[in-house]
């Protein structure tokens, strides 16, 4: 270090404190980066990389960006999950003996970013923190932005990630002795930026926050989080709220796949929000209100009593369109009080901001009004939550100019009459330029020239300008020449320059004080911040509230009834699909289900709305316990307390998992976890291996749910041959898809019935997907020699009447046809020993991978 310039070793030694972070250095009117972050970043940033002499023999790389364009850069850098520590010179050059101080004042990371384009307005910017204790974790949550701190526990590594992912934190704290496993689980699953922090020290200020939390694994998971943050920020935090604890029993659980399957923020193959329930949902008219809708949908409910509650205010703005309507109109005049709160103990709202929140706080006695009138008391009672802050409101309103300008420097801030000595220098710079004025008057009547002017510029102040045609009839002596333009002469005399001193002064004095007054404006309402954050909150419910309503009247929605145990749904449908296509066009079915019918098993050609109507289910179940209408005519419906799926096409690529290992673990997740009190869907199960295992594993999958279980379960297949368990399992009922066939041509009817499927069509799918023809001929000649040699299954199937006769002791054997063209005949012994063996598998208690060995020897064994 020692061959290095001053300065190159002053940035060297602050760099090493920063190793994980873009340091941008400031140089002038540039930040600077040099070495290897001058590599990377001119490559992220497309900038020039050029080089510089530091003193030893090689020139060190080096590139920048001006300061006054450096937001957008951070801005980008963050986005791809970097950070970046913003070092400012803390000293006058001016005054500076040798290398000019510099400091860091600020590290800017992807959970920590206050402004600009990576923090999206709708949603929450979270922070994390993760303690593990052997099978425990603990996980803290801040959004910088707004304030809010939680806490959950969680009790195994997939509660965690799912918790991750579902709330999209974007940074993640953890010691540097944290797991690498666990890690890497989480960086394949979410996309989380990883920071290490050693720190976490439990101090008063830390108790403080956390004073409601007992458990010392949740304390310690925020205390690091908290420090972390003080490190980062070095700056007032005043805004961040006391610390709540949640816990995942409280609301309904959704898995990660699950979540993703069920499209509930963002669909699977874009990961876009068009085309997902939220986008579906979306008709709030806050930022605030579209953050928590992201929320609930994230975590339906539990208490019927709490779902009930909304349900009663989405119903009543229902009956009260015009007050609906008023109140979307008002609350688009609401801004982001909670992003503003924290805006406003960070030091960075200007008079704009405030205004802004003058007009939204104006707002508020008249929404409180309309809700108040509201004839539920479910809906009124938001009323009296409604905090006007009115001091604050009279405050703003006194003092600040209808249009300030958006700088906090240059005066016109400050409306008249709010403060004295203001007022003092703006009738001293508004008399002295009447003074201006008047003098022009005084001068061309004394000299006759009517074109002479008196002007302003920032070299000379103020000026007589006479035109040089002009010049012999200005008076000897009495003006001193101050600049000569092409066509004339400029002036000044000692009466204009004092007048002008007393004009500056005042025009100075009043930009500085208007700057002290609003610093000090702005202290006042830092006070306000709490109140400002429970508003905020109240508000949000409401536009959430009032979005529900505007979706279920649109889209002619009913109000669902809880039942203990039973589905009944009259005319439901899916509501993204139903969105997207005519409503004409959509068409409606029934669901039943009960106690003693909990397991539906729908056949249905390919393409004829098995998944959809599967997962119209789950999301007019989630709907419902989120407190909105659903998409029915009527709907009954039980509380679930989880939903689990296994639905096609959410293939796991970014963790390189198998289509059939997803398939598996997604099942197995189910198993392991579902009560009689869940709703599971499993869409074509086993489809992703070879017919015969995945028949042998969708009924073992049928058969455990049905007695291990108990739970509300829609299992499509297009496994035929499992449509006889019916017959077996008193829960299971057959309903099927219609489809007909018209012309020899396939026509979907979407329509959802009782019994089994009798055809498959998937020839003609293949035929609307225009396979080539020589192709289909083929497959329709050997689905023909299939049948034929099928028919006598189906037949023996059919017509036994006597449980006992379908389902022997070697009840599965139905499940085995020979290969192509030969008769059936019965299994051999080593068939029936390896059918016993699978029977006999304790599938949840392998891990995925056992379970896949396991196949893959049964398999073997029967290849050979
Ligand atoms: N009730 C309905 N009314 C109108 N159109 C529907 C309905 N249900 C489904 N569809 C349409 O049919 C398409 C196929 O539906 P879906 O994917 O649910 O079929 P599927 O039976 O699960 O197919 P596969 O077996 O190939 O997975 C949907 O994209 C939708 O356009």
């Amino acid at each position: 270090m020692s061959g290095y310039t001053p300065m190159i070793q002053q940035y060297l030694s602050i760099k090493a404190e920063y190793q994980d972070a873009f340091l941008f250095f400031r140089l002038g009117d540039f930040y600077e980066m040099f070495f290897d972050d001058a590599l990377k970043a001119s490559k992220e940033l497309e900038i020039t990389l050029t080089s510089r002499d530091g003193g030893s023999q090689d020139r060190i790389p080096m590139c920048g960006v001006p300061y006054h364009a450096a937001a957008a850069y951070i801005e980008r850098l963050i986005e791809k999950g970097y950070k970046v520590a913003i070092c400012e010179q803390t000293e006058d050059p001016k005054q500076a003996k040798g290398v000019v101080k510099r400091e860091v004042v600020q590290l800017i990371t992807p959970g920590t970013v206050m402004e600009g384009k990576s923090l999206k307005e709708n949603e929450n910017n979270y922070l994390s923190s993760l303690e593990r204790e052997e099978k425990h974790f603990a996980l803290a949550l801040t959004d910088l932005t707004t304030g809010e701190n939680t806490v959950v526990k969680l009790a195994s590594i997939d509660e965690t990630v799912t918790e991750i992912y579902a709330v999209g934190a974007k940074e993640i704290v953890i010691s540097s002795g944290f797991s690498d496993i666990i890690l890497e689980q989480l960086q394949k699953r979410c996309a989380v930026a990883v920071s290490v922090s050693d720190e976490d020290e439990l101090t008063e200020e830390i108790i403080s926050y956390a004073e409601h939390i007992s458990d010392p694994l949740l304390r310690k998971a925020f205390s690091r989080l908290y420090h972390y943050l003080k490190k980062t920020q070095m700056r007032n935090l005043q805004h961040l709220q006391k610390v709540k604890e949640y816990k995942l029993q409280q609301h309904m659980k959704i898995d990660l796949y699950s979540k993703r399957n069920l499209e509930l923020t963002e669909t699977i193959r874009s990961k876009d929000k068009k085309g997902s329930l939220l986008w579906l949902l979306d008709e709030t008219k806050t930022s605030m209100g579209a953050r928590m809708l992201k929320q609930w949908i994230d975590k339906p409910l539990l208490d019927p009593v709490e779902i009930d509650k909304r349900l009663n205010t989405v119903e009543t703005f229902m009956n009260s369109y015009f007050e609906k309507e008023d109140l979307r109109e008002k609350l688009k005049e609401v801004y982001d009080l909670e992003r503003l709160a924290g805006r406003v103990a960070f030091g960075n709202v200007n008079a704009r901001d405030l205004t802004q929140l003058r007009r939204s706080l104006e707002q508020i006695p008249s929404i409180r009004e309309l809700v108040g009138s509201l004839k539920h008391p479910d809906a009124a009672r938001h009323a009296e939550k409604l905090d006007p802050c009115e001091e604050l409101t009279v405050l703003l309103s006194d003092a600040l100019a209808e249009h300030p300008p958006i700088s906090i420097k240059e005066g016109n801030i400050i409306r008249d009459g709010f403060d004295e000595q203001l007022d003092i220098y703006r009738n001293a710079s508004k008399n002295g330029k009447t003074w201006m004025v008047q003098l022009e008057q005084r001068e061309r009547q004394s000299t006759g020239i009517k074109s002479l002017k008196i002007g302003y510029n920032k070299v000379f102040g103020y000026y007589i300008e006479v035109s040089r045609a002009n010049l012999p009839h200005l008076p000897e002596g009495r003006y001193e020449r101050k600049q000569t333009l092409a066509n004339a002469e400029r002036f000044i005399t000692p009466e204009l320059k004092e007048k002008e001193a007393l004009i500056l002064e005042a025009e100075e004095k009043m930009a500085e004080l208007e700057h002290q007054l609003f610093l000090q404006l702005r202290e006042k309402v830092k006070t306000f911040i709490s109140r400002l954050q429970s508003l905020a909150k109240t508000i949000s419910e409401l536009d959430v509230l009032q979005c529900f309503a505007t979706v279920s009247d649109k889209r002619h929605y009913c109000k669902p009834q809880f039942t203990a145990d039973e589905i009944r749904l009259i005319d439901g449908r899916h509501p993204v699909v139903e969105k997207v296509m005519d409503s004409q066009e959509y068409v409606p079915n029934n669901c039943l289900m009960n106690a003693e019918r909990n397991l539906l098993l729908i056949t249905g050609p390919n393409m004829s709305g098995k998944s959809t109507y599967m997962r119209q289910i789950a999301l007019t179940a989630i709907l419902a316990q989120i407190g909105c209408f659903v998409p029915a005519k009527e709907a009954y419906l039980p509380v679930f307390d989880q939903i689990f799926t296994r639905i096609g096409a959410a293939d796991d690529l970014i963790s390189g998992q198998s289509t059939f290992m997803v398939e598996m673990l997604e099942a197995r997740n189910a198993l392991a976890h579902a009560t009689s009190r869940s709703l599971i869907l499993f869409d074509e199960i086993g489809r992703g291996t070879s017919t015969y295992d995945g028949m042998a594993l969708a009924q073992a999958i049928i058969e455990y749910v049905h007695k291990e279980i108990g739970a509300k379960t829609l299992f499509s297949t297009h496994y035929h041959e499992l449509t006889i368990l019916e017959k077996k399992l008193s829960g299971l009922e057959n309903v099927h898809v219609k489809a007909v066939e018209d012309q020899g041509k396939v026509v979907f009817l979407h329509k959802v019935d009782r019994g089994a499927a009798d055809k498959s069509y998937g020839i003609h799918v293949a035929e609307l997907a225009e396979l080539p023809e020589q192709l289909i001929q083929r497959a329709k000649k050997l689905l023909s020699k299939f049948e034929a040699a099928g028919a006598s299954i189906t037949r023996e199937q059919s017509d036994v009447s006597a449980p006992q006769t379908i389902y022997p002791e070697k009840e599965q054997l139905s499940f085995f046809h020979e290969e192509e063209g030969k008769q059936e005949k019965a299994p051999s012994k080593k068939e029936m020993q390896l059918l016993k063996e699978i029977r006999e598998l304790n599938i949840l208690e392998m891990n995925p991978l056992e379970a896949m060995n396991e196949l893959y020897r049964i398999q073997k064994k029967l290849k050979k």
